[in-house]
């Protein structure tokens, strides 16, 4: 190794924890990727997870130096031959153990050879990050905070039926990741379903989205006020099911026995007959004249969007649910609803597209379907502990079942703890990101597919876009940078022009 590429030596430790001494003016940084080669060509990459001064000079003396430089201001009191007599020693953790052709990687068993010189890893050392059949961009590897331009994929054929979780802390990017994510999965063969409450993706306006995508006819937006391009979000009341409701508002055992006994008799007549047999003031089959008003309210509250709920015209769901069949990105803007008007709009899709795939699981046709994926904000309004103690919704049916049939959410979140610790664990990538909560951190650390029990005060000290993917589909917990959508797009478009540019017609 050329001695300048040397960035320290490993002193000790054990096979959790190896103790580098850093070379002096080479700062390691929490979070740097460091390499020992051994000498048949096999590789160890280990992670730096903790830093520490070291001193020779006793205590009292060090405090004496640094009081006489404070006093006297004099820059002559230095140390004779600082770089000997005080450094760093980096903590370093054996992340796996990289075979000379670099395609293969396992987890690490054996130490790294005593006294040997690390360095910094390269592009070259993290070849098996290969591109899979089926790639779901993230971003680059990052080491510490030094981008490398290696991009890391995974299977989303394997990844979006385990779900996805995207949890951190506002404004750390997590917008920004699922934009990067979708502009990505516009060319791939499969469906994403958009719940977007903050109407942030498809880039109305004069913001960029989905609809500057090469191939927007791919990505199809549903929103209450369409702009030109866009299509009309406008749900026939016909084709909503007592069952949609669950998990918007908080329903009583008798409002719900009274919404199944209306749906029985009157199929998809049911809301039409509740909102009459409110209005003549009538019993129906046993159920009380205040349960049917109250059921009346609560179903009007909800449903209180008269440019969304109709009484007549196509079945919009199933438009949808077709085109996610397809392997279309649908987004359905519900930033003008209420929280739950939207909900519901989510419930009644989820639940249109989830009937149909079990169906051609039964059938033996669903590996011929592409796998659908959910995005959905907010995770805890529908997967929350409080809002599940009134029965399952669709959402967390899909988060507990989803994968059988190959649909999987990818649900974003500042908040993990008011979500159940089993659907937690169910979600088998993490894309984490920034936050400074410790609680979060902790749940967050709890439920994730690798050991992440040193990476604490990385994950509170991740700076906007960086983010760590721990996921059964990786190796080891990688450490990457989230380019900025708007100069990831313009990148791309660059190298679309290029390709154009040299083509011989
Ligand atoms: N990878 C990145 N590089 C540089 N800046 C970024 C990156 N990701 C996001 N930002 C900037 O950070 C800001 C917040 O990003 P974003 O909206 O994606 O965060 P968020 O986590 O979704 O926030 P919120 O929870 O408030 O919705 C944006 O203005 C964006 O420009």
């Amino acid at each position: 190794m050329d001695d300048n590429e040397v960035a320290g030596q490993i002193i000790g430790g054990n096979s959790s924890k190896i103790l580098v001494r850093g070379k002096f003016g080479k700062r390691l940084e929490l979070g740097d990727l460091l390499i020992a080669d051994e000498n048949n060509g096999n590789k160890i990459l280990l992670q730096v997870k903790n830093l520490e001064y070291r001193s020779q000079i006793p205590q009292e003396r060090r405090e004496l130096i640094s009081g006489l430089q404070l006093e006297h201001e004099d820059e002559s009191t230095t140390f004779i031959e600082p770089e000997l007599r005080n450094y760093i020693i980096a903590e370093a953790k054996p992340l796996l153990y990289i075979h000379n052709n670099s395609k293969n990687a396992k987890a690490p068993k054996s130490l790294p050879p005593f006294f040997k010189k690390v360095r910094r890893v390269k592009e070259e050392d993290l070849k098996f990050l290969s591109k899979p059949k089926h790639p779901l961009y993230l971003g680059e590897v990052r080491s510490g905070s030094q981008k490398l331009n290696l991009p890391v994929y995974i299977d989303y054929k394997h990844a979006i039926p385990h779900h996805i979780l995207i949890p951190a802390t506002t404004g750390r990017g997590k917008s920004n990741l699922v934009k990067v994510m979708l502009w990505n999965l516009v060319d791939e063969n499969v469906g994403i379903l958009v719940l977007d409450p903050h109407d942030e993706y498809y880039g109305r306006g004069n913001t960029k989205g989905l609809k500057d995508h090469p191939r927007h006819e791919e990505v199809l937006y549903y929103s209450p006020n369409p702009p030109r391009g866009g299509l009309e979000l406008k749900i026939n009341k016909k084709y909503l099911k007592p069952k949609h409701f669950q998990g918007t508002v908080s329903f009583t055992d008798a409002q719900w026995q009274a919404m199944h006994k209306f749906y029985k008799e009157f199929k998809d007549e049911w809301i039409i007959k509740i909102e009459e047999m409110e209005r003549i003031g009538e019993e129906i089959h046993g159920v009380k004249k205040p349960t049917i008003a109250a059921t009346n309210r609560k179903l009007n509250h909800v449903l209180s969007h008269e440019d969304v709920f109709v009484e007549n015209g196509r079945n919009v769901i199933e438009d949808i649910v077709n085109n996610l069949e397809k392997g279309k990105i649908v987004i359905i803007d519900t930033s003008q609803m209420s929280e739950e008007a939207g909900i519901l709009v989510g419930s009644a899709i989820i639940e249109n597209i989830f009937r149909r795939y079990q169906r051609y699981k039964a059938e033996g046709e669903l590996n011929k379907k592409p796998v659908i994926g959910i995005v959905v904000e907010e995770a805890p309004r529908i997967l929350g502990k409080d809002v599940l103690k009134d029965g399952q919704n669709i959402y967390a049916t899909i988060a507990r079942e989803g994968r059988k049939f190959n649909i999987g959410l990818i649900a974003i979140t500042q908040l993990v703890t008011p979500i159940p610790k089993s659907i937690l664990a169910n979600m088998n990538t993490k894309i984490i990101l920034g936050n400074e909560m410790p609680s979060e951190r902790s749940e967050i650390i709890g439920s994730s597919p690798q050991d992440l029990s040193d990476d604490d005060r990385a994950i509170a000290s991740l700076d906007k876009g960086e983010a760590i993917v721990s996921s059964i589909f990786t190796k080891f917990a990688v450490p990457i940078y989230i380019p900025l959508f708007e100069d990831y797009i313009e990148k791309d478009e660059k190298s679309d022009d290029q390709e154009y540019d040299i083509d011989p017609l």
